[in-house]
């Protein structure tokens, strides 16, 4: 039995990163705190500076009171009546609400080793990280385009295997960009027919682990407009993407396409499919944060642990003052409950 599956049988926390402290991550783990009952959350910690915590809870008006904890078990009993933290050894130096700085980078970075530690551990169930301000965290010297990569990084760093997919999943849709952050002037360059299948495989995979279904339907889109209009508008659409649906077919994936992107997401079009399989992040994230802004969970899949995340990201403007909504990170928190839960 691996630890993250002895995690969920002994029905562990969940761990939470603190995010970019000048972001309005930290305060919205204190708000899901508040919802713990009215939502039934699951019991979360926080990997977090808690003298930081307090103080933005404060500026908030959020009346959460902060206990630190010395290991995981505490965290089930402190959870009613507290918000647990494990404290982190980097303390947040700045943390002013809405002016990120580098000097913080190390806290936020010993965030998510520490919650990755805690779940490949199995004192953890799932980890729920926190929006990061990746341009300050680029400044710090972070070599990866995300907590996708640097996720799959982390794993790897404990002997186990990954290949990191992004998938936002909503109720009404869920969406996979096959390149993520990446400058759009490069997709073209980058994507390849091996790119598309391998992300494709693990989705339909995780589908049915992980989300129950059985035969799951991936819609692929072109990459040009009219996905090529029959290689008139752009030849990748005919040498790239289609050659890796008829693979994906040949391998009893029920994938279609290449389709074109401007059709494939109005109401009639998402009941033909479970996933989209997208060619770069616009084209999948601008649909959904359209469609489901306030519910949609940003899921890792390929990784040996759960881990998700809120859609959305710093909101720099709305840090300290209460009012940004916690309804994404509060279904970040529930998907990571449901997906490591033992069936
Ligand atoms: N998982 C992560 O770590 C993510 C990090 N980011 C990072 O966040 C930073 C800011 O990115 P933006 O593109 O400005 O996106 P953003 O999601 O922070 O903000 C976009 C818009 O949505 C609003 N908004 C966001 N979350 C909200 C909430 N919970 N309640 C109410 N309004 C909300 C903001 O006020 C803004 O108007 C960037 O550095 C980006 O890389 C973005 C997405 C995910
Ligand atoms: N646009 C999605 C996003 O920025 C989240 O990326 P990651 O940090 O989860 O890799």
């Amino acid at each position: 039995m691996t630890s993250a599956k002895a995690a969920a049988d002994s029905m562990a926390p969940l761990a939470v990163t603190m995010g970019e402290p000048a972001g309005i991550g930290p305060e919205l783990a204190g708000q899901a705190w508040q919802r713990r009952l009215q939502d039934g959350i699951a019991p979360f910690y926080c990997l977090a500076d808690p003298a930081f915590l307090s103080s933005r809870f404060k500026t908030a008006g959020l009346d959460v009171p902060v206990r630190v904890i010395s290991d995981a078990p505490e965290a089930a009993a402190t959870f009613p009546s507290a918000l647990p933290v494990l404290a982190l050894d980097n303390p947040v130096r700045s943390g002013r609400a809405g002016a990120p700085s580098r000097d913080d980078a190390p806290a936020v970075l010993e965030s998510i080793e520490r919650a990755v530690d805690e779940v490949v551990s199995g004192a953890g169930r799932a980890v729920m990280t926190s929006p990061v301000q990746k341009e300050t965290l680029y400044d710090s010297g972070f070599s990866f385009p995300g907590h996708t990569e640097f996720l799959g990084d982390l794993v790897t760093r404990h002997g186990l295997t990954a290949r990191p997919v992004m998938m936002i999943a909503s109720e009404e849709l869920r969406v996979v960009p096959v390149t993520i952050h990446v400058p759009l002037a490069d997709v073209p360059r980058l994507l390849t027919t091996g790119m598309i299948v391998e992300t494709a495989m693990i989705v339909a995979r995780e589908l049915t682990a992980r989300f129950g279904i059985e035969t799951p339907r991936l819609a692929v889109t072109g990459l040009n407009p009219h996905a090529g209009e029959g290689a008139r508008i752009g030849l990748e659409d005919r040498d790239i993407v289609a050659p890796a649906v008829l693979q994906l077919r040949e391998a009893g994936v029920a994938a279609t396409g290449p389709h074109p992107a401007d059709t494939l997401f109005h109401d009639t079009a998402r009941s033909g499919y479970d996933a989209v399989i997208a060619m770069y992040h616009d084209q999948a994230l601008i649909p959904i944060k359209t469609i489901a802004f306030e519910t949609a969970v940003n899921v890792t899949l390929g990784l040996p642990i759960v881990r998700t995340s809120p859609d959305h990201g710093t909101a720099l403007p709305l840090a300290g003052t209460g009012r940004a909504s916690p309804s994404s990170l509060i279904a970040a928190l529930r998907m990571a409950d449901r997906l490591s839960r033992v069936p």
